[in-house]
């Protein structure tokens, strides 16, 4: 078996076997505490310029299948595990982990003490890593040092969709939104769809008069990879949709996008939520959630009391329980609001998809109140399904 190793910034290194491609790949080493779900982390574009340490002992049980893609392919810079599965076992697996990653070039590493690695990420924080099947432990080092660190790095732009794409509502069409891609998830479209939504999906760097064209009754704002400081282009575009008071709904990077459009900073956490069982406080409504986390860089935003902005106050909606990091956004007097966690909820669980129907809620009151301002003056209802 060929060897590998990964080693940190900080000169900590672990030996290993190589898993899925040989070569070397640097990144930022961060971990995922998820038990399920290594397809979804994998192909999620969030993830771009990560190496992900899955927490989770056995990984590749199930394989790859055709369908629990979040994008058109992987995204991690680097994968590691501790002990990979060396026969997939599920009725949907089309082939095998290992052989995917392979396919895909993913340098990986398994036989690793991710207990060991992730204690060393939470005391430490998340830092430049590398894998290599190649150099030797101090030309790696070399190579991780002298790569760039995930503050300051603008990768949406690299893993959004080049050209705009639609997503056509399920059944009866009832609204029509533009969701800036900056490393949109397939499931989010999904869930829209399946609420009578058709998705105009647009490319990172679209302008607000491109979203508001494409998005008659809303904007979606994604996820996305990087830090959300350098992404200047989508917070000036989320602040001309805020300006033409078209409903918006964010989510992770979108959360920070709004957070900047709004004027409040971001920053970076120590080691970041990656996982699927982080507890979150909906504030509004008083309970708690189980969602699906995956960011490195929060909102700062104080928590007891609204935030005058140029759009009105903002409140934190949700907190985190296990750090009171601000998770959710919404304005007190325009139609926008954003949570830093997933309700797409890919891989699960899926206590927050019912956000997805407040964003619809969102965009039906604005259609009421926009018609009750200006009542439209001849338009006859000859399709005869409206109002049935
Ligand atoms: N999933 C996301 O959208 C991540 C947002 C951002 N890249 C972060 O790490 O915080």
């Amino acid at each position: 078996m060929t060897q590998a190793i990964l080693v940190l910034e900080d000169g900590r290194t672990f030996r290993g076997d190589s898993y899925g491609a040989t070569g070397t790949t640097v990144g930022e080493a961060v971990f995922s505490t998820g038990m399920t779900g290594y397809q979804e982390t994998l192909t999620d574009p969030s993830y771009a310029g990560q190496i992900v340490a899955m927490t989770a002992p056995h990984i590749g049980n199930t394989g790859v299948n055709g369908e629990d893609d979040e994008s058109r392919r992987m995204w991690v810079a680097g994968f590691v595990v501790r002990d990979p599965a060396r026969r997939p076992a599920n009725w949907r697996a089309t082939g095998s982990l290992d052989d995917e990653l392979v396919a895909q070039g993913v340098v990986g590493i398994s036989g690793i003490d991710t207990r060991a690695l992730t204690r060393h990420l939470r005391d430490r924080g998340a830092m430049r890593a590398g894998i290599s099947t190649e150099l030797d432990q101090a030309e790696l080092l070399a190579r991780v040092t002298a790569s760039e660190s995930m503050t300051g790095a603008d990768l949406a732009p690299g893993v959004s969709a080049r050209e705009a794409y639609v997503v056509p509502a399920v059944g009866e069409k009832r609204f029509t939104v533009a969701a800036l891609d900056l490393g949109i998830k397939t499931a989010t479209p999904r869930y829209l769809a399946e609420l009578g939504v058709e998705t105009h999906v647009l490319p990172a760097t679209s302008t607000a008069e491109q979203l508001l064209e494409a998005g008659i009754d809303g904007v979606f704002v994604s996820n996305g990879p990087g830090d959300p400081a350098a992404a200047d282009y989508a917070v000036a575009a989320v602040r001309g949709v805020l300006e033409a008071r078209r409903p918006l709904f964010g989510i992770c990077f979108g959360n920070q996008i709004l957070g900047r459009a709004l004027g409040l900073g971001t920053y970076k956490l120590r080691f970041g939520h990656r996982g699927l069982n982080q507890p979150v406080l909906d504030r509004v409504s008083g309970t708690v959630r189980v969602t699906s986390h995956n960011h490195g860089f929060a909102v700062d935003a104080p928590l007891d009391r609204p935030t005058d902005t140029p759009f009105g106050p903002v409140e934190v909606s949700h907190v985190g329980l296990n750090d009171q990091v601000v998770e959710g956004l919404r304005l007190l007097d325009a139609p926008a609001f954003s949570v830093q966690f997933h309700p797409e909820a890919a891989a699960g669980p899926h206590d927050a998809n019912p956000l997805f129907g407040r964003f619809v809620d969102l965009m039906a009151a604005e259609r009421e109140r926009g018609e009750a301002v200006s009542p439209p003056l001849t338009v006859q209802d000859t399709t005869g399904e409206k109002g049935a």
